[in-house]
């Protein structure tokens, strides 16, 4: 679906523009192209690699570093039994709806939207009205795009209904599904062929462990199943302090129906979990939660949307959990700390927002759930989700393998609980209750305290008590008052056992890096054919582009001497000392988002002063080294903006030669 988006500087934006410049630069590239490519798998290069390391650092600084987060680097196979337990093997699945008579698959929530949407905007052309003509029909992809938009107007009523279904796209099941296929004639784009009812698809990639076949496993489809697993441990190291969370940055893999847009869905991506772990008592309150009530988030409420509405309200994160929008300060507290990360990878603050997840679309145990999603020129995409998991997934591992993923918890006022407590004389239930006696044994010994009350006037007044058992006899058993004792005592207790709810953000690198690039796009006018991609300097893959004036060999030593201090200070740099003018060396660099230029000229080798050249200004100052590359350093860092910089250093009016 195309959304008319527009570049920071507010021209429209050119999709094909930039993903030409983001596989020409080696951003990425299709894996495997040269047998073919298969969909949904990328190769970043070299400009790819770096951008995604920054990211990725900035991640760690912002999260792990920033709340001492315990970060673990855990397999990515995973035995069957692990993901049978989580509800993985059962229900991690898509709905696929199939063209019968072509084999073609189509994600059935995706073709309805499509088709919808296209038809949406074949009634706005009708109408008269202005259509984004982003996502007409390719002629070299034909076969694959939903069918050229027909200029055909709709009934009023039916539009409204078409904008409800897509306002809740993402929350129908595989027979809600089928029905929308049905009751608004969704076919196969390509041909105009019916499609099956949809089924599911299970997303996770199947292997198994060693030479045998008995050790069925998957590629994790996301990083939390380990860090769960080994919250025992994390606990203990943690010295078994609360609340905490885990972290992981790793590969997932999900085999996608038909994965489309790009690096937006892919069979292979990076992802970045956290998994913070909490005292359900607590409120689910977050000791740091005031430092963030102020910040202001574009919020999309459930209600909001059932009402079949997109329309987002800005509401301070303090006030959203306090008026119960958010459902808790911890999940809150992230919803902010999400946005301020995005904020400092340099995506666009216009177009963020969070939208709450439908009761039918979160998990059955989750408590609440909102999606961090970016406006590209795919419309929005969720990048980043944040759920609360409640204690779903320590339970689940922990009755099935009795492993105690709990809290034990010191109480500072021991507790005094009465109760009535029964004593057994075992020895004698062997010969008395032969096979049966465990059996009895259990079914005395899990009786609830009312019962047990009642019991024990029982066995003051006749001397016995009668419990039921099944399978035992006629599943009435009477235990003689030789054998039992039931008393009323009090028991002190010192501690309290609990399973921590777990909070956890949910980052997709990849559907961060290509939104962002999106919301740094942007061409100079006059040069159309040449992008900008304007990363703030501590994200950008290089951070100075080193320009010698020409190959003159009095510059070589200033050139060295430049990149050598450069990587002391741990500044990547590059030079670019071909033959092409100054302007074109510069304009390819902007391409690469490389925010800072030195140019060394015959100035440079009198009196070792330099030029220093903004990206986004193209406005440069001149200094001697020192204070050049002390601008570099707290440009980098952020201490500095370029204004700043212009303003103690003396402007450099030479014109970039083209
Ligand atoms: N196929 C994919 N390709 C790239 N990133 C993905 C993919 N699936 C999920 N992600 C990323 O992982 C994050 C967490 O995964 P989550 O399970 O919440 O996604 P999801 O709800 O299944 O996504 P979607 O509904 O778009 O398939 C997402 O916010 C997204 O950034």
């Amino acid at each position: 679906m195309a959304h008319p988006t527009v570049t920071m500087k507010g021209a429209p934006f050119d999709r094909a523009a930039m993903e030409t410049l983001m596989r020409r630069r080696l951003f990425y590239t299709p894996s495997f192209e040269i047998y073919g490519g298969v969909s949904g798998l990328y190769d970043y290069g070299p400009s790819g690699c770096a951008l995604q390391a920054n990211i990725v650092d900035t991640w760690r600084k912002e999260f792990v570093l920033e709340e001492n987060m315990l970060e673990v680097d855990c397999t990515m196979l995973t035995p069957h039994e692990v993901l049978k337990t989580s509800g993985h093997v059962d229900k991690f699945a898509d709905w696929m709806t199939k063209d019968p008579k072509t084999g073609e698959i189509f994600r059935a929530d995706h073709i309805v939207e499509e088709i919808l949407e296209a038809r949406l905007k074949g009634d706005k052309e009708a109408r008269g009205q202005k259509v984004d003509d982003e996502d007409k029909e390719d002629p070299k992809k034909k076969k694959k795009k939903v069918k050229v938009i027909k200029a055909e107007r709709l009934d009023d009523a039916l539009v409204k209904e078409y904008e409800e279904v897509l306002a809740k796209i993402d929350n129908y099941n595989g027979e809600e599904l089928g029905e929308l296929i049905e009751k608004y004639n969704i076919r196969n784009p390509a041909n105009d062929g019916e499609l099956e009812p949809p089924k599911a698809f299970n997303l996770m990639f199947q292997t198994s462990i060693g030479p045998s076949a008995n050790s069925p496993a998957y590629l994790r489809p996301e990083t939390a199943q380990g860090q769960f697993l080994n919250f025992q441990k994390l606990l203990e190291f943690n010295q078994q302090a609360m609340p905490f969370a885990s972290a992981s940055i790793g590969k997932s893999f999900r085999n996608e129906i038909s994965p489309r847009a790009g690096l937006l869905r892919v069979r292979e991506f990076l992802m970045a979990e956290i998994e913070h772990f909490v005292d359900p008592q607590s409120g689910k309150k977050h000791p740091r939660f005031v430092e963030v009530k102020d910040v202001e988030l574009e919020l999309l409420n459930r209600e909001v949307q059932l009402s079949g509405k997109t329309d987002v309200k800005t509401t301070p994160i303090g006030e959203a959990v306090e008026k119960g929008v958010v459902d808790n300060e911890t999940l809150g507290y992230f919803l902010a700390r999400i946005q301020l990360f995005l904020l400092k990878l340099g995506v666009d603050k216009s177009k963020i927002r969070f939208r709450q997840h439908m009761r039918n679309e979160m998990a059955h145990y989750a408590a609440d759930c909102w999606d961090a999603e970016l406006l590209t020129s795919y419309g929005w995409i969720e990048c980043v989700g944040c759920a609360d998991r409640s204690a779903y997934d320590l339970t689940v591992h922990a009755k099935r393998t009795g492993a105690p993923l709990v809290v034990r918890e010191t109480l500072k006022e021991p507790l005094r609980i009465e109760e009535w407590q029964i004593d057994l004389d075992k020895k004698k239930f062997g010969p008395k209750f032969k096979k049966d006696g465990k059996a009895v044994e259990a079914a005395i010994e899990a009786l609830t305290q009312d019962v047990r009350e009642k019991l024990s006037l029982e066995l003051k007044e006749n001397g016995k008590i009668t419990v039921e058992v099944s399978g035992v006899g006629d599943g009435r058993v009477d235990v003689g008052k030789d054998l039992v004792a039931i008393e009323k005592r009090t028991r002190v207790e010192s501690t309290r056992e609990y399973t921590p709810n777990v909070i956890e953000p949910s980052f997709g690198i990849g559907r961060i890096l290509y939104a962002l690039c999106e919301h740094v796009h942007w061409t100079r006018p006059g040069d159309e054919a040449r992008g900008v991609l304007s990363f703030p300097p501590l994200i950008a893959p290089t951070k100075v582009l080193i320009v010698p004036l020409s190959a003159h060999p009095d510059f070589q030593p200033l050139i060295h001497d430049l990149s050598k201090k450069l990587r002391t200070l741990r500044i990547s740099s590059r030079v670019d000392s071909s033959n092409a003018s100054i302007g074109k060396r510069y304009s390819r660099n902007d391409e690469l988002g490389t925010p800072f230029g030195v140019t060394v000229d015959f100035q440079s080798v009198k009196d070792k002063t330099y030029t220093l050249r903004d990206r986004d200004t193209t406005k440069q100052v001149r200094a001697g080294e020192d204070a050049i590359l002390q601008a570099i350093v707290s440009l980098t860092e952020g201490a500095e903006s370029w204004e700043d910089v212009a303003k103690r250093l003396p402007a450099f009016e030479g014109q970039e030669v083209d």
